[in-house]
């Protein structure tokens, strides 16, 4: 139970007292940085305030200033046993820059950080043996600079009673008020989701963890985590989304907690980019799958070692003649690789480029040792000749120079694998195989740009050949976040990959989230029924409405609006029709015929925000979230246990809040209703 302080109250009092020091605080700092005049500080005007931004207090104070509507959101009440048993207050915020102000006593008072460690008593309430004693924890609620809500979460049995106004409270902490957008966590972070967060930067990770587990906000702010505690610049870090809407869904986290310019990749986009090719996201034949396996990868291994070997006999050995004059008279001296160092060097090199400069050095040293004791014009001559030696002698072995020389070399590995579907359907690749080919590339060119954090969400539509291309990307001492459930995968191969192994290979901690914060007890249950592999989530949230399924027939669109419209005023966030494949395009345009003209309805929008009703795919509504789903089976197969229905079923039920519908198109959805009865009968 919490306890609500009335707004009467003491204690709400001395908060709102508190606040306004607070804002004071913020305004006088951004004050001191305005001219004498109140213009803000140009070069040198004034050299008191030219001193403050050289010491970077401008950009403290204006980072203060964005989150001034809520400074804070928790109160820590503790002993500190490392400094003479004072008692502490600290408030606890979502910046990332801690800010020292005076209270009405004069006392110093600290804001930190949420991820500093001492916040972590706010989520545990707990104290930390010998150093943190915990005496209190206070959730604050300001919105746009307003003190709304006071409430205790935590109090020590031997702190005296303060006998002030308030009442006693059901905790609710996983609600929400509306949907559209996915939010920061902070004030409710688990103890379970704020240490992944907090791991150190060498740590990888591969998180597996069900629907609604926080997987997405996990990630998210770990990158906050990594970016101010590791000082890393946007630049090294690399996150990559399922979808450009999912990333929009997405989108307000980073900035709200000071990570402000990072930039989220859809990863078709960016396979599409990188590898300056149109990608088609999803399979078209079978055998595309077979990319997916860490067979594949390690296929790709074993040929480019193989085909190193090849480079190196048709290189051969490199030998030259120089005619060096020494005081003893002129001597012919022979400078040579022999067949077995070049074999070594391009056998001991990151990629076959950076081999070539390995065998370039050994080239120009071996050429040096031949030439000590000769004069300088004679030096530089012979020096010269040598690399062009070099030149010729490469270029017999006819090298790859770009990604498009590399191109042929993937066909002949895809052939070799056993692959005899094409790759490209009217020049659009697969993404496998456009995955396929940046990592040979990457074998053949050290990739351009390395990044220190890469993040991957909703990984388990990554064939296994992405995992192995991303560390290729990382840097020496990277770190990789993989987030993702494999039973989501939404490709329509049986057996997804076994992220243990994933996570031996990608050498990460492999860990699995068993709870559910987005859906009610009776979706999650529902849920948990659908598994494909019968795992079970537990709900965090209560209640929850499922519905038997039904068979629609003529008037299945007016039945659909008339279900959208109940579930729309019911409800305060989203509500989506969820088809498992296909929309089918009568009904789509019956829907919009009878759309009332109040509700905001759209088809995949590219931004999913400002609907109030969203009918798409499964595969688009991957990793949103809406207050109630209504699924639509569009054909007798859609949502069944065949190519992969049985994962859509389940990814799809997980969308949803409070409430799920089922409903087939002339047919009735079988698996559903076994489903459904299994769980009602519970
Ligand atoms: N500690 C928390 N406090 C409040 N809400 C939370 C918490 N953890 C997760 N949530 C909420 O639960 C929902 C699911 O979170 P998130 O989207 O990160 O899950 P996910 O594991 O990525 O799900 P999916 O696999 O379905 O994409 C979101 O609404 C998120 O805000």
């Amino acid at each position: 139970m919490e306890y609500r302080f009335e707004k009467s109250s003491r204690t709400f009092l001395a908060e709102q007292t508190t606040l306004s020091h607070v804002l004071r605080t913020i305004d006088e700092g951004l004050n001191r940085l305005l001219t004498r005049d109140r213009q803000p500080v140009s070069g040198a005007n004034d050299i008191a305030v030219y001193e403050a931004v050289a010491r970077g207090e401008q950009k403290w104070f204006e980072e203060w200033d964005r989150h001034r509507s809520s400074p804070y959101y928790g109160r820590l009440e503790y002993i500190d046993h490392d400094e003479n048993d004072v008692m502490e207050v600290v408030y606890v915020s979502k910046s990332q820059r801690s800010l020292s102000f005076r209270d009405g006593k004069d006392r110093v008072i600290n804001v930190i950080p949420w991820n500093a460690p001492v916040a972590k008593m706010y989520i545990t309430h707990r104290s930390v043996p010998n150093i943190w004693d915990l005496k209190r924890v206070t959730r604050l609620v300001i919105q746009a600079a307003t003190l709304d809500e006071v409430t205790d979460l935590y109090r020590d049995a031997n702190l005296p009673d303060l006998g002030d106004l308030g009442e006693f409270i059901e905790s609710k902490m996983f609600e929400k008020s509306s949907g559209g957008k996915l939010a920061d966590i902070v004030a409710t972070l688990q103890e379970e989701q704020y240490d992944l967060i907090v791991q150190p930067m060498r740590q990888s990770l591969v998180i597996n963890g069900g629907p609604g587990s926080g997987k997405t906000e996990i990630a998210l702010h770990r990158v906050v985590h990594l970016l101010h505690s590791q000082s890393l610049t946007a630049k090294q870090i690399l996150y990559l989304g399922p979808s450009a809407p999912f990333l929009r869904y997405v989108s307000d986290i980073l900035p709200s907690l000071d990570a402000t310019d990072i930039v989220l990749h859809d990863l078709g986009a960016w396979v599409s980019a990188y590898a300056g090719l149109p990608v088609r996201p999803q399979i078209l034949y079978q055998e595309e799958s077979k990319l997916y396996d860490l067979g594949f990868v390690e296929f790709v291994d074993r040929w480019f070692k193989e085909y190193l070997e090849e480079v190196a006999l048709k290189l051969g050995p490199l030998e030259m003649e120089f005619n060096v004059d020494r005081m003893s008279g002129k001597q012919t001296r022979v400078a040579s690789l022999l067949c077995e160092d070049v074999a070594r060097l391009l056998a001991s090199a990151k990629s076959l480029s950076h081999g070539v400069q390995l065998l370039r050095e050994r080239w120009t040293s071996v050429v040096e040792t031949v030439l000590v004791g000769s004069e300088s014009h004679e030096f530089q001559t012979a020096m010269s000749q040598a690399r062009q030696r070099f030149a010729a002698w490469l270029a017999t072995s006819h090298l790859p120079r770009d990604i498009n020389d590399v191109a042929p070399l993937y066909s002949t590995v895809r052939k070799q694998f056993g692959l005899s579907s094409p790759f490209s359907l009217q020049g659009t690749w697969g993404i496998g195989d456009a995955l396929g080919l940046l990592y040979l590339s990457t074998k053949i060119f050290s990739p351009k740009q390395r990044y220190a954090l890469i993040v991957l969400d909703e990984a388990q539509d990554l064939p296994a050949i992405g995992f192995a291309l991303v560390r290729q990307l990382l840097t020496a001492n990277g770190s990789l976040t993989v987030v993702g459930d494999p039973y989501q995968h939404l490709t329509d191969f049986s057996q997804p990959l076994s992220w243990e192994t994933l996570a031996q290979q990608l050498q990460a901690r492999y860990i699995v989230l068993k709870d559910n914060y987005r859906s009610r007890a009776k979706v999650v249950q529902l849920a948990n029924a659908a598994h494909p592999a019968g795992i079970e989530q537990r709900p965090r949230r209560p209640g929850g409405i499922i519905h038997p399924p039904y068979s629609l027939g003529h008037h299945a669109a007016e039945k659909l609006i008339h279900e959208v419209e109940r579930l729309v005023s019911r409800y305060s966030g989203q509500v989506a029709l969820i088809f498992a494949n296909k929309i089918p395009h009568q009904l789509r345009e019956e829907l919009f015929a009878l759309q009332p003209e109040q509700l905001k309805m759209a088809v995949e929008p590219a931004d999913p925000e400002g609907y109030q009703v969203i009918i798409s795919t499964v595969k688009y509504a991957k990793g949103l979230e809406f207050d109630a789903a209504i699924l639509v089976a569009e054909s007798a197969t859609a949502f069944e246990l065949v190519l992969g229905g049985a994962y859509q079923l389940y990814t799809a039920i997980s969308r949803a809040r409070e409430e799920v519908m089922m409903f087939g198109l002339g047919h009735m959805p079988r698996h559903y209703q076994t489903l459904y009865e299994s769980v009602s009968h519970d």
